[in-house]
C-alpha cells in the first residue's frame, strides 16, 4: 500500500486576493490511481492526509477488508494546507476561508486528472469542506457522505470558535488551553460524567477527568503547531457554501449526524436534510446514536461501519 506524502506544486490567488505557493500535499491507500474507484477523504480540524495504515486516524473504517476497502478503491486524502503535516504552515491565516481550500483541493484534482469520484467523504470541517467543493462542482462525485458537519458554521459553533479564538491568541499555554475547551464541545457532560465518575488521582491529587483533559492539551501540543491551529480554527469558524447551490449537487447524498453533538447538532443536520429532501430525490439522513457527542464519529466505528457499509 502506498502511504509516502506526494506533492502538487500550486500558484494560488485567495478570494481575499492574496497570492500563494501552496505544496499540497496527499496520500494515497489502496489501488494505484484509474485501477479502481477514488473516494476522497478530507480529513478534520486536527487531522491529516494519513488516514489508514498503522497510525492512521480513521483506520477502523479505511484498510484492507475494511468497510471502505483499499483492495477495492483508491482512497485519497489531501492535507489542508497550512496543517502542518508536511512542514508547510500559514502565517496569515485569515487570508483563507473553506471556500479558498475547496478550491485548492479541486485544483490538486485537476493536477492529478481525476475529474469523476466515486464518493467524497468527510467528517467535521472535512465535510463542510466537501460541501464547498461539491457546491463549486456539482457532478463531481457519484456519493457524497458528510459526517457530524453542516455545510456552513451556525451561531454556537461560531461562538465557542470564538473562545477558542481568544485562548489560542492568550499567552499561557495557548494550544492546550484551547484543546481543553474543545474537547468539551467534543464530548458532553454524560460522555464525561458517565467515565470518569469523580474519581480522584491521589498520585496527581487532581481528578481523573481533569488529568485526561491536561493529557490531550499537551499531547496536541506536542503533534501539532499553533499556528496551524489558529488556522484551523478559523476556517471551522467560516464555513459559508453558497445554499443555492446544494440542490444542484448531483450526488447521491448520505448525511450523517450524531444525536447528542454539540458542534452540529442533529437538529441542523436534519432541518438541512428536509430541505434538500424537497427539491432532491437521493437525498439521506442517518443519526449515530451516542453519548459522546462530536468525537462520536471518532468512537462510534459499529454504527458509523454499518451505515456506510450500506451506502458504497
Ligand atoms: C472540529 C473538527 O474538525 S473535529 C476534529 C477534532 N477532534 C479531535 O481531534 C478528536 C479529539 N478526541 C480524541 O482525540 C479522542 O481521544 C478520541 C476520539 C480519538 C478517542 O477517544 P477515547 O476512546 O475516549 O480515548 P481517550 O481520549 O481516553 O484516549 C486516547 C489516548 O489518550 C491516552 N490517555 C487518555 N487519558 C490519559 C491520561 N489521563 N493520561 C495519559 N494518557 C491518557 C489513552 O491511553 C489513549 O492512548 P492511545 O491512543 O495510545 O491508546
Amino acid at each position: 500500500m502506498k502511504t509516502e506524502l506526494n506533492y502538487i506544486n500550486l500558484s494560488y490567488r485567495t478570494y481575499s486576493q492574496k497570492e500563494y505557493h501552496i505544496p499540497l500535499t496527499y496520500q494515497i491507500f489502496g489501488k494505484d490511481l484509474f485501477t479502481a474507484p477514488v473516494i476522497l477523504v478530507n480529513h478534520a480540524l486536527t487531522g491529516n492526509s494519513n488516514v489508514s495504515g498503522e497510525k492512521g486516524w480513521w483506520k477502523k473504517l479505511i484498510g484492507e477488508n475494511q468497510v471502505i476497502d483499499t483492495t477495492q478503491y483508491t482512497v485519497l486524502c489531501f492535507n489542508i494546507p497550512g496543517n502542518g503535516y508536511d512542514h508547510f504552515l500559514i502565517d496569515e491565516y485569515e487570508d483563507f476561508t473553506p471556500s479558498d481550500i475547496a478550491e485548492i483541493f479541486l485544483k490538486g484534482l485537476e493536477a492529478l486528472h481525476i475529474k469523476n469520484l466515486y464518493a467524497i467523504i468527510g467528517g467535521s470541517l472535512g465535510g463542510g469542506i466537501a460541501w464547498e467543493m461539491l457546491a463549486k462542482q456539482p457532478q463531481l462525485a457519484e456519493i457524497f457522505i458528510p459526517i457530524a458537519c453542516d455545510f456552513k458554521t451556525h451561531d454556537w459553533l461560531h461562538a465557542q470558535c470564538l473562545v477558542q479564538k481568544f485562548l489560542l491568541n492568550g499567552n499561557d499555554e495557548p494550544l492546550q488551553k484551547a484543546r481543553i475547551h474543545a474537547m468539551l464541545c467534543y464530548r458532553t457532560p454524560q460522555s464525561l460524567n458517565d467515565r470518569f465518575q469523580n474519581r480522584y488521582d491521589q498520585k496527581k491529587q487532581r481528578l481523573e477527568s481533569e488529568d485526561w483533559l491536561v493529557y490531550h492539551g499537551n499531547s496536541l501540543n506536542e503533534r501539532f503547531s499553533l499556528k496551524s491551529y489558529k488556522l484551523m480554527n478559523h476556517l471551522l469558524m467560516n464555513m459559508n457554501t453558497e445554499e443555492e447551490q446544494l440542490t444542484k449537487i448531483s450526488a447521491r447524498m448520505h448525511l450523517i449526524a450524531v444525536d447528542t453533538d454539540l458542534f452540529f447538532p442533529a437538529s441542523e443536520i436534519r432541518m438541512c436534510f428536509e430541505q434538500l429532501k424537497e427539491k432532491k430525490k437521493e437525498v439521506f439522513y442517518h443519526e449515530i446514536q451516542s453519548i459522546h457527542g462530536h468525537d462520536a464519529f471518532l468512537m462510534e466505528y459499529e454504527q458509523l461501519n454499518t451505515i456506510i457499509k450500506n451506502i458504497l
